[in-house]
């Protein structure tokens, strides 16, 4: 389960400190998929970053089953697997050897890793490229091999960011499965994505995120009833309109 915490995080502009997220709190439980959302700037990826302790907020606290990346962070890295549109792979490596890599940085055992990198090469359909070097892969196999890479120390969290992103409809539907499974795997997923459809389909609760702090949270009913908008994209439309009449 991952539990957001009153977080704060706050950068320099123009001499002046201001605030990126602004006391953000939401929770994930075990078997839920979140969306958090929120249009450019809103302080979706410095909340992430915060949550994978790359950024140490200003105040508040992140929370991992139990563990605080306060305290120890080295513990939440553990227990959170990241999936980025924007992570590459080593070029020179294999898929086995990336994955055979990742499972060292987590300390997995080699009898494990090697258990656990069979399962994901059959989930996720990896084995006819498996020994071929990355350089080589379409987009889709390199997604996928991302995919794999952050379940490889199967953590309880899982983080996805823009994980469709210039993937065609056979590379998305691909993370839409993979999402599901995760979900009968009892993870709790965090999903950040500018696709407000895609988000619809994938998540069961969604995060609205705002000038660093949720302006709403709910099921989509519960949002609609908060928001009287029909669905995600008027939502935002409304939320967008009120940052110009405020700017
Ligand atoms: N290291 C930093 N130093 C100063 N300002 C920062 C830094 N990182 C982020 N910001 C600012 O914090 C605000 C939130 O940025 P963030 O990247 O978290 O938003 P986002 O919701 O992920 O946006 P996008 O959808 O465009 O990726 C923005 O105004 C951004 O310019």
């Amino acid at each position: 389960m991952l539990i957001v915490d009153r977080l704060s995080k706050s950068f320099q502009r123009d001499g002046r400190e201001f605030a990126a997220v602004d006391g953000l709190s939401f929770r994930v439980d075990t078997g839920e998929v979140y969306g958090l959302l929120g249009p450019n700037g809103a302080g979706k990826t410095t909340t992430l970053r915060c949550i994978l302790g790359l950024l140490d907020p200003t105040s508040g606290d992140v929370l991992v089953d139990g563990y605080r990346v306060s305290e120890k962070p080295q513990a939440i890295k553990q227990r959170i697997g990241l999936v980025s549109a924007s992570a590459g792979l080593y070029q020179w490596l294999t898929p086995r050897e990336i994955l055979d890599y990742f499972a060292d940085v987590y300390s997995v055992p080699p009898d494990v890793a090697e258990k656990r990198i069979e399962e994901l090469s059959d989930l996720l359909d990896l084995k006819l490229f498996l020994n071929q070097r990355s350089a080589t892969l379409s987009t889709g196999q390199k997604q996928r091999v991302n995919l794999a890479r952050a379940l490889i120390h199967d953590p309880p969290v899982v983080l996805m960011d823009e994980p469709t992103l210039g993937l065609d409809v056979v590379g998305s539907q691909v993370v839409f499965d993979y999402v599901e499974l995760l979900r009968t795997q009892k993870r709790a997923v965090v999903v950040s994505t500018h696709h407000l459809d895609e988000a619809g389909r994938l998540c069961d609760r969604f995060g609205l995120l705002f000038h660093g702090h949720l302006r709403n949270e709910g099921t989509l009913d519960e949002l609609r009833q908060q928001t009287g908008q029909p669905g995600l994209v008027e939502m935002f439309v409304e939320m967008l309109r009120d940052r110009r009449s405020s700017a």
